[in-house]
C-alpha cells in the first residue's frame, strides 16, 4: 500500500521504534532529532494536553527549521494511580515501576502533533496496560538488560517487557509510541496524504 504526500515529511524524534511504525505507511521522511526540554508543567489530571503539548513542542522546534516541510511530533507518557512514569533515571527506579505495575493496569497516553504550514493538528490515544503478577527475578533479569531505560514506565511492549502484559485495551502501537492508525486517518482526513496505486512521487 502506497500514499502521496505533497511535501517533504520529517518525523521529529529520535525513538528508533517511531520511525519503524511511521514506515508502515509508505510514505518517504526523514528523519531530525528535536532537543526540547521535556519538563512541562502538568495540570492536575489533564494527561492529554499533557502529551500533545510535549508533542506539539518537539514539532514545532524542528518546523521552525524545516518551514516547508510537514512535522510530526510524539510524546508517550506512562500513568498510575494518577501518577506520570516518564523513562525511569535509574535501574532502582525503573524496578521501582515495574513492582507498582506488577498486577495492575496503568495507561498509556500518546500524543501527536502534525505542523504544516505553521498549523499544528494534535490529538492522543490512550492504552490501558494490565500486567501479570511478576516476581523479582523477572523483573530483575528484565532490568539487567538494559531494555527499560529509553522507555516511559520502564519497559518495552514491543521487546522482552512483552513478558509482563496480560492484556491490553485499545491500540498497541499507541503504547510503543505513534499511534500509527489514527495518524494516518488523520493525515488523509487534512488532506495531506492520499491513497494512490503505484509508487509515491517522492524518493526515499
Ligand atoms: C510504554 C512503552 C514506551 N516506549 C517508548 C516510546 C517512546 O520512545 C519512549 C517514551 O519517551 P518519549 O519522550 O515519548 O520519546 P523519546 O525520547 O524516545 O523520543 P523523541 O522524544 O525523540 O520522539 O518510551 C516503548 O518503546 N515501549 C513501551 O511499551
Amino acid at each position: 500500500m502506497k500514499f502521496t504526500i505533497k511535501k517533504p515529511l520529517i518525523l521529529a524524534s529520535s525513538s528508533p521504534r517511531r520511525k519503524e511504525l511511521l514506515s508502515l505507511i509508505g510514505i518517504p521522511f526523514d528523519v531530525v532529532h528535536s532537543q526540547v526540554d521535556e519538563n512541562i508543567a502538568l495540570t492536575a489530571d489533564r494527561y492529554p494536553e499533557y502529551v500533545m503539548g510535549l508533542a506539539e513542542k518537539k514539532a514545532r522546534a524542528v518546523a521552525n527549521k524545516y518551514r516547508e516541510s510537514i512535522v510530526i511530533g510524539a510524546d508517550t507518557i506512562v500513568v498510575f494511580d494518577r501518577k506520570v512514569y516518564p523513562k525511569p533515571a535509574t535501574e532502582e527506579e525503573a524496578e521501582q515501576f515495574l513492582k507498582e505495575f506488577s498486577g495492575k493496569t496503568h495507561s498509556v497516553y500518546t500524543g501527536v502533533a502534525i505542523i504544516n504550514d505553521r498549523e499544528k493538528i494534535t490529538f492522543y490515544n490512550k492504552t490501558d496496560v494490565t500486567f501479570r503478577d511478576l516476581d523479582e527475578e523477572l523483573i530483575r533479569g528484565y532490568i539487567a538488560s538494559g531494555d527499560p531505560m529509553d522507555k516511559a514506565g520502564g519497559y518495552g511492549i514491543q521487546t522482552a517487557g512483552a513478558l509482563f502484559v496480560d492484556s491490553i485495551t485499545g491500540d498497541y502501537q499507541t503504547v510503543v509510541g505513534l499511534p500509527i492508525a489514527k495518524l494516518t486517518e488523520v493525515l488523509r482526513k487534512e488532506g495531506l496524504i492520499e491513497l494512490k496505486d503505484g509508487e509515491t512521487i517522492l524518493d526515499n
